[in-house]
């Protein structure tokens, strides 16, 4: 009977929202319910879905509001009619290197959970630290600087673990935790990155890391399937490698396997069915790459209030620039991403500074953005003789390049390879509108032109589709630059699901997981059930020859400008 006919749920608990997306076999999004942090939460003084310490560079989100949150969620799909007993799947996706501390107390309040409370009021308790270290965190410079020379250099720990050592990866964070709040440290159980913890939640006990999120700690050792010892000797310090095990757990490999069933506590309060099963959740990166059957030459950039590059390759080609991760669902793929504190925010940043210069509120807050945008040249460059406008727009410290933050804007002239730190020229902020998207833009073709390939007929390497997800994918603008700069011999493509990429991508792991045939990929599966005509869409061209060229001559100035930049603030 169709109406019998299994649904599965993927989770995205992102920075600023919780979302529950709810897909049938034929991958098709039936329910959708979302909870957004700063609007819908009662009871934390939080901004942006996070709370901040300046002083220390400190940024972290309270682990009850997503509790709060996850109540909500499920409490919106049962009022839109969702009959949680056709629900036989359930995944998710996390914002990636955040960590949750439970205490001893953990396990026996995950196993008792009562159905006639909600989540918020029984496991406030049952965490050793209320707070997650976020993705945005710049706290851990002494960490990282630590972490960079356990195995000999940057190099060596890209080697073993997919990357160089990162402000906001778990173990310099773990690292600091430990020493800053030592009784805490002592008082934690265990500890979950935020995808384990929202497959924890369902199943009632704390549950293990997925194989690819867990590559987002520094502490895996990707070439040998294995925690590094020795980067778990350095993050454990004093209380030893032994203990920190044990509060880690293991890692299973397969991104597909049946956790468990889901707690009776969501049986009783929203109808789930005992078989509902518990598919690894997995980070909210990972899980973009899953919404659709990516292939190798295709790129996706994620629009969301990070600016992630995400790619599926079968070579493993770490460098300190970049991350590798291990693929959420397939042994011999990996994850190749870039990712930018600056995105979504530092586009906002610009957007209100062109609304307030116009005095103009519009509806479509990006209206006017959007409209200059596209009126000005490429570069800035209104006759072909006028230097190309390049500048860095970081209002929050940046990870590509490590920077802190500021502004910088420079004049290039690529006849003659000048560069002039200058605002001589530049009309304030309309100038900027275009010139974000391109600064952004640029430097993903920087970082990503070794993993491109000519797809033949003379063409320059480049990928073969741009697919853009995440909040900013709904920007006409910002495709259209996409595709000048990125190329994309098919073009620039959205998804037709818009800002839920990544929940999308955690449903279909849930359905993988749990229709798959022995030995079935989830390429496999998903390529088969996946409708092209209906779940994508063109949005803007790709490739277009002389200006892709052009653009690259962009590129040589951009590497030049974020040389000189680097170089300067490193004497201050
Ligand atoms: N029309 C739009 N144009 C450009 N950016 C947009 C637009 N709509 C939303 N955004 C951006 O999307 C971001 C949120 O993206 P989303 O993927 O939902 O967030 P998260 O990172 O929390 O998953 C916001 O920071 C906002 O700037
Ligand atoms: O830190 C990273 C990736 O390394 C971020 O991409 C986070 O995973 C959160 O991203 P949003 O979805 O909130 O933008």
């Amino acid at each position: 009977m169709a109406s019998q006919s299994p649904l599965y749920i993927g989770f995205d608990l992102s920075t600023q929202q919780l979302k529950g997306l709810v897909v049938n076999s034929d991958l098709k999004v039936v329910y959708l319910a979302k909870f957004d942090f700063d609007a819908d939460s009662t009871g934390f003084d939080i901004k942006k879905g996070v709370l901040t310490n300046e002083a220390e560079h400190e940024v972290y989100a309270p682990v009850a509001l997503w509790l709060q949150a996850l109540d909500t969620v499920l409490s919106s799909l049962r009022q839109q009619g969702l009959d949680f007993s056709r629900v036989k799947g359930i995944s998710g996706a996390g914002q990636q290197h955040g960590s949750v501390y439970w205490g001893h107390e953990a396990e026996t309040l995950l196993q008792n959970l009562d159905s006639a409370k909600s989540l918020e009021e029984q496991l406030e308790t049952a965490f050793s630290h209320p707070y997650s270290p976020n993705w945005q965190d710049a706290s851990t410079q002494k960490e990282c600087d630590e972490f960079d020379k356990v195995l000999g250099g940057q190099e060596e720990l890209a080697q073993a673990t997919g990357s160089k050592a990162h402000h906001r990866f778990t173990g310099p964070q773990i690292l600091r935790f430990q020493r800053k709040y030592p009784e805490v440290y002592q008082k934690t159980a265990r500890i979950s990155l935020v995808s384990s913890f929202i497959a924890s939640v369902f199943l009632g006990r704390v549950a293990p890391f997925d194989i690819s999120d867990v590559c987002g700690m520094n502490l895996w050792n990707i070439k040998k399937g294995a925690y590094d010892v020795e980067a778990l000797k350095l993050c454990a310090g004093k209380f030893g490698v032994e203990d920190l095990k044990k509060k880690l757990g293991e890692v299973p490999e397969d991104g597909g396997l049946h956790l468990g069933p889901v707690h009776p506590y969501y049986m009783k309060r929203y109808g789930f069915s005992p078989d509902c099963t518990v598919i690894p959740a997995t980070g909210d990166n990972p899980a973009t790459i899953l919404a659709l059957p990516l292939l190798p030459s295709d790129a996706m950039v994620s629009l969301g209030t990070s600016t992630t590059f995400l790619m599926s390759t079968p070579s493993y080609k770490p460098d300190p620039a970049t991350h590798f991760f291990n693929h959420p669902t397939t042994a011999g793929l990996y994850m190749f991403m870039l990712c930018y504190k600056n995105g979504g925010l530092a586009r906002e940043h610009v957007r209100d500074a062109i609304n307030e210069s116009l005095k103009d509120t519009p509806s479509q807050p990006w209206a006017n953005f959007d409209k200059i945008a596209l009126q000005t040249p490429p570069m800035g460059q209104r006759t072909a003789t006028d230097p190309m406008k390049l500048g860095l727009f970081f209002p929050r410290p940046e990870i590509v390049p490590n920077l802190h933050s500021g502004q910088w804007r420079f004049t290039y002239d690529p006849t003659t390879g000048q560069l002039q730190e200058t605002t001589e020229g530049w009309a304030t902020p309309q100038d900027e509108a275009r010139a974000i998207i391109e600064s952004q833009m640029l430097s993903l073709r920087l970082r990503s032109r070794g993993l491109t390939q000519s797809p033949g007929n003379g063409l320059p390497a480049q990928p073969r589709r741009v697919y853009l997800v995440g909040g900013g994918s709904k920007n006409e603008a910002i495709a259209k630059v996409a595709g000048e700069i990125l190329g994309g011999v098919e073009g620039v493509y959205k998804l037709d699901i818009g800002d839920n990429a990544c929940a999308l991508g955690a449903a279909y792991k849930a359905v993988w997981g749990m229709e798959r045939q022995a030995g079935q990929t989830f390429e496999d599966l998903i390529g088969q059930r996946w409708q092209e005509e209906e779940f994508i869409e063109k949005i803007a061209d790709g490739y277009q020859k002389g200006v892709f060229e052009q653009y690259g001559k962009a590129v040589e100035g951009f590497e030049k400008m974020e040389q000189q930049v680097l170089q300067q603030e490193g004497k201050k």
